[in-house]
């Protein structure tokens, strides 16, 4: 089951912080979050995934960046979330995915208890002019069946800012 929007407004400040927030992005079933105007993008051609590969910052200025297909971009959200007992979802805006933009490519699920800021991994199909601010995708909250373990080791739990992967800490 989702929480409905006014779900999420009543469990706010309790279960569910997000910060800031605001009651106009608030959805049926969901709470749009915005785009920060930090980028990350890996200097490397090629990734390898034993490795802490390079990376530079981008900053989206006021009057927008184009991004380019074949290129990853690591953003983040301006909001702050945390959850205590539900599992939070982020999925991109139908509005964007109709011109093209991806803000996740295969992990939208966060864990029960994940604290942060989220990273987006974002991509386009055709060259296209984002800006900072946009709210470019939506949290959602299901609920969680049984008792879970404690989030306690995430790789990007408490961040502060955009993660680039660690998965090389894996090996
Ligand atoms: N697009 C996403 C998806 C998830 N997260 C955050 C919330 C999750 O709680 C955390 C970890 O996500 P996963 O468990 O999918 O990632 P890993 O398994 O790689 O990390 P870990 O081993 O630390 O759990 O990252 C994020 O910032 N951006």
């Amino acid at each position: 089951m989702i929480l409905s929007g006014l779900e999420i407004l009543k469990r706010m400040n309790e279960s569910i912080i997000i910060k800031p927030f605001d009651k106009k992005s608030l959805n049926p079933n969901s709470y749009n979050l915005s785009l920060h105007n930090e980028l990350l993008i890996y200097e490397e051609e090629i990734l390898d995934m034993k490795k802490n590969n390079r990376i530079s910052k981008v900053t989206i200025p006021p009057e927008g960046l184009i991004l380019k297909p074949g290129i990853l971009y690591l953003g983040r959200t301006v909001e702050y979330t945390e959850t205590r007992d539900l599992v939070p979802v982020i999925e991109g805006r139908s509005s964007l995915g109709r011109l093209g933009i991806s803000i996740h490519l295969s992990s939208p699920y966060g864990n029960v208890g994940f604290k942060g800021y989220w990273t987006l991994e974002i991509s386009c199909i055709q060259p296209v002019k984002i800006y900072a601010g946009v709210e470019v995708c939506q949290i959602y909250y299901h609920h969680l069946d049984g008792e879970f373990l404690p989030y306690l080791n995430g790789k990007y739990n408490g961040n502060t800012g955009i993660q680039a992967s660690k998965l090389f800490e894996e090996f």
